[in-house]
């Protein structure tokens, strides 16, 4: 998901792919130009008289001041759905851009991200619970000064103040990010979507594992938050969840106000929700809500898959998940779901490499060394 060779260039000419509407009133008013003209056809020669002159120009005034009228009419009630047409096409959608305004960027302990909350001005709002925005989502954000654009994820989809907060890493030579932090609150940014990540089905699974790499948390979280941490007394799905978030160093784990939730929801609700947190060293300067004592040092390796589906279960939940001493059900046959978002490097060696074109190859690495085929893991 955050493998440059997955970032989309997209021509410029499609970044501005002007809205049809307007084309569509263009061919209206020509058709109507069209329409009018045997009105002005000259009428057909006749044997005069005073009174039929009278009659003949009587007419002739009526007939011009109802088409006037009409087409006045017309044109009135044309610009007035034209006017709701183009309001409506300032909601949030895909095909277009809608200015948002910055409403706040936060520091975080990883000084290469931040917290950024944009807003959609009242008008552009679109209603929060559109299935099209079942999770997975994102928005795609433009870079005005190259105008260049990239998929970013609202970490807790949008409210109904038309807010949405996003974890957005800058990369050394990387373009919209750098652009991102750079901008104060009050700047406005331009913005399209909503972009459909993955679809979920509350009741798919019995399993979902998640397994994350830097800001690859972020459609998790998504996720997360809509099924578990927005209303936890109204959870839509059976399905328990387990995510497994791998940083470099402390200092880069997500900020409190991603790891907190996440953090509590565990302790709540552990048969819903396990999180494990890794991290490569404890070295370094410290995260302000997460010390050593609260993560594992390494890679995710099988060994640690196990490891963190067994920790504190007395219910062999991990035994059933992995297949082992269970000989009723096949593993392949069990409705457990792996997804994994990261860097290609932590992809590829948790699930193997993504296949040509984008696809999504086979099941590899540590997955695949443990038996789980292509309909049970999907690499975002
Ligand atoms: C669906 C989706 C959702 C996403 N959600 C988020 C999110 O919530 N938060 C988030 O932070 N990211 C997210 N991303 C990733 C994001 O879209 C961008 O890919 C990321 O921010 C990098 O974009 P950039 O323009 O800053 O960097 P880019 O300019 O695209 O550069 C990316 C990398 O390539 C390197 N690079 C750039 N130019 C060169 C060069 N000339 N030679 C060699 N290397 C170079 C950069 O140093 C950097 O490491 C998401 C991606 C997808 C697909």
């Amino acid at each position: 998901m955050f493998r440059p060779s997955l970032i989309i260039r997209r021509p410029h000419a499609r970044l501005y792919q002007p809205s049809h509407r307007p084309h569509l009133q263009l061919q209206l008013r020509h058709a109507h130009a069209q329409q009018g003209r045997p009105a002005y056809k000259p009428l057909p020669p006749r044997q005069s008289s005073r009174m039929t002159n009278w009659l003949y120009f009587g007419a002739l005034w009526f007939t011009m001041v109802g088409v006037g009228s009409w087409v006045t009419y017309y044109f009135n009630e044309e610009s007035g759905s034209k006017k709701s047409a183009t309001s409506r096409d300032t909601l949030l959608r895909p095909m277009h851009f809608i200015p948002a305004s910055l409403s706040a960027s936060e520091e975080c302990s990883d000084p290469d991200t931040r917290l950024i909350t944009l807003t959609l001005p009242p008008g552009a709002v679109p209603d929060p619970k559109d299935p099209i925005f079942n999770p997975i989502w994102s928005v795609w954000i433009k870079d005005d000064d190259i105008m260049t654009e990239r998929p970013y994820t609202p970490l807790e989809g949008i409210d109904e103040r038309g807010r949405m907060k996003f974890w957005i890493k800058k990369y050394e030579k990387g373009e919209v990010g750098r652009w991102l932090h750079s901008k104060k609150v009050g700047n406005r940014i331009e913005l399209r979507g909503p972009l459909s990540t993955w679809l979920w089905d509350d009741n798919k699974w019995d399993e979902v594992v998640m397994i994350s790499g830097g800001t690859g948390i972020t459609p998790f979280y998504q996720l997360l938050h809509a099924k578990l941490l927005k209303d936890p007394t109204n959870v839509p799905t059976k399905t328990r969840f387990t995510l497994l978030h791998s940083s470099r160093r402390l200092v880069e784990l997500p900020p409190a106000a991603i790891l907190g939730p996440l953090l509590s929801a565990s302790k709540a609700h552990p048969d819903r929700l396990r999180l494990s947190l890794f991290v490569d060293s404890t070295e370094g300067p410290a995260h302000p809500s997460v010390g050593a004592s609260d993560v594992q040092v390494g890679r995710i390796t099988t060994g640690t898959i196990e490891r963190a589906l067994s920790s504190d279960s007395g219910r062999s939940w991990w035994r059933s998940l992995l297949g082992v001493g269970s000989h009723s059900e096949p593993l392949e046959d069990k409705k457990i779901l792996f997804l994994v978002c990261g860097p290609e490097s932590m992809i590829t060696a948790i699930a193997g490499p993504y296949g040509r074109n984008f696809s999504q190859g086979v099941v590899g690495g540590v997955l695949g060394s443990l038996g789980y085929k292509n309909h049970q893991v999907w690499k975002l």
